[in-house]
């Protein structure tokens, strides 16, 4: 049994973390934080998320900055459900400890501190674990993410935008020098749990936001190697994302060229569903994969102007953040790959 705490469990995908992490067959929940003053401080998760009602009993138990060593005791793995200057802040201090970490902001996406100064507003003062994290994007990082110490979630817009993308790009099919543009809507869930004027039901629009300067762009271009124009929106839904996704292909590929790209990119990696196999000529959608692990994604291309068209759709809190982070612990820790099954290894 892999034993695990989280930090940040009472927020949107802390909770969802927190339910996967009791569900697991082969992992144990020891304890859950929030900070040393939080309103929510002693409740009970499964009061606070009333579906864990009866079910999730730990108390949220205050963690000062100071003391956060306290959460790597007794475990082996500490999950971080924080934003992403209060990840930076805490991180160190477990790492050091030798606990394995696996955090679900931005803070340690990058290989490099500027990102953070020009999309963060803040100053990353932890370059050293920059340069160690790995990028948790599970069916492309296997290999580092299995000895990792501290694992980077990727964001929940370059989830689904690096997955439908990849594939291409790997396999040579865009058109060098051209620039995809992802446009893609999220659920109100992705700004997470505090209230603030963006999520109030009464604001929530279907609206652009963080035009070519949203922070998913750097991430986005730096782990896919291509420059990409990525517009959100917020939908007036709870959960998922769908990105639409404009790329001009290489001359002469087929469509031939562009199923077996992405048979190789996903064969054996069930959290992928390929539209064009289970499901041809029907489209990604929210409804498809609310409240699962999984990211479909589906193209057509119109082969004589050379531009394809992928859709991709997951559910931001679990595919986009807490089922990934679990993806990343089963690989780290050679573990079944629930939550898409109990049995099936990796
Ligand atoms: N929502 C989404 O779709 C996605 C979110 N992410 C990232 O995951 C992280 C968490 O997001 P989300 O769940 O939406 O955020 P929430 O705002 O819903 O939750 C944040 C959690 O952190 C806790 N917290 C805040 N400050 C501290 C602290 N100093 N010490 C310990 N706990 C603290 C909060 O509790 P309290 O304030 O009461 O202490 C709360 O439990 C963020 O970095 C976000 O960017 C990544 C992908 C998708
Ligand atoms: C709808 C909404 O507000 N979505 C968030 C992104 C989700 C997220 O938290 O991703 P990170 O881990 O990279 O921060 C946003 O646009 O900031």
């Amino acid at each position: 049994m892999v034993k695990c705490s989280i930090i940040g469990a009472s927020g949107y995908t802390g909770a969802e973390l927190a339910n996967l992490v009791e569900q697991h067959p082969q992992m144990t929940l020891k304890a859950i934080y929030v900070s040393e003053r939080s309103a929510d401080a002693d409740t009970e998760l499964g009061t606070l998320h009333r579906r864990y009602l009866g079910q999730l009993n730990l108390p949220l138990t205050p963690l000062a900055t100071a003391d956060v060593a306290k959460a790597a005791e007794g475990v082996d793995l500490v999950f971080l459900a924080t934003d992403h200057k209060v990840s930076v802040a805490l991180a160190p201090g477990l790492l050091e400890t030798g606990v394995t970490v696996m955090d679900l902001s931005g803070g340690f996406r990058f290989d490099t501190a500027a990102p953070y100064d020009q999309f963060y507003g803040f100053t990353h003062d932890s370059p050293e674990w920059l340069e160690q994290a790995v990028y948790g994007l599970a069916e492309w990082n296997a290999a580092e993410i299995s000895h990792a110490q501290l694992v980077a979630v990727p964001g929940c817009y370059p989830t689904a935008s690096l997955l439908a993308l990849k594939p291409l790009q790997e396999a040579g099919l865009l058109k060098a020098e051209t620039t995809p543009v992802i446009n893609a809507v999220s659920g109100v869930s992705g700004a997470g749990r505090k209230a603030s004027m963006v999520n109030s039901f009464c604001e929530v629009s279907y609206n652009p936001y963080g035009v070519l300067n949203h922070r998913h762009q750097p991430e986005i271009a730096l782990h896919l190697g291509n420059s990409v124009i990525f517009t959100p929106h917020l939908g007036n839904f709870p959960r998922g994302i769908v990105a639409t996704i404009t790329a001009q292909l290489a001359d002469g590929v087929t469509a031939a060229a562009i199923d077996q790209a992405y048979d190789h990119a996903y064969a054996g990696k069930p959290a992928v569903r390929l539209y064009n196999q289970l499901s041809p000529g029907h489209w990604p959608s929210i409804g498809g994969v609310a409240n699962t692990p999984y990211c479909d994604i589906g193209w057509k291309a119109d082969l004589e102007s050379g531009h394809i068209v992928i859709g991709s759709a997951i559910d931001n809190l679990l595919k986009g953040a807490a089922s990934q982070a679990i993806q990343c612990a089963n690989i780290r820790f050679g573990l079944t790959n629930y939550p898409i099954s109990k049995k099936a290894a990796l």
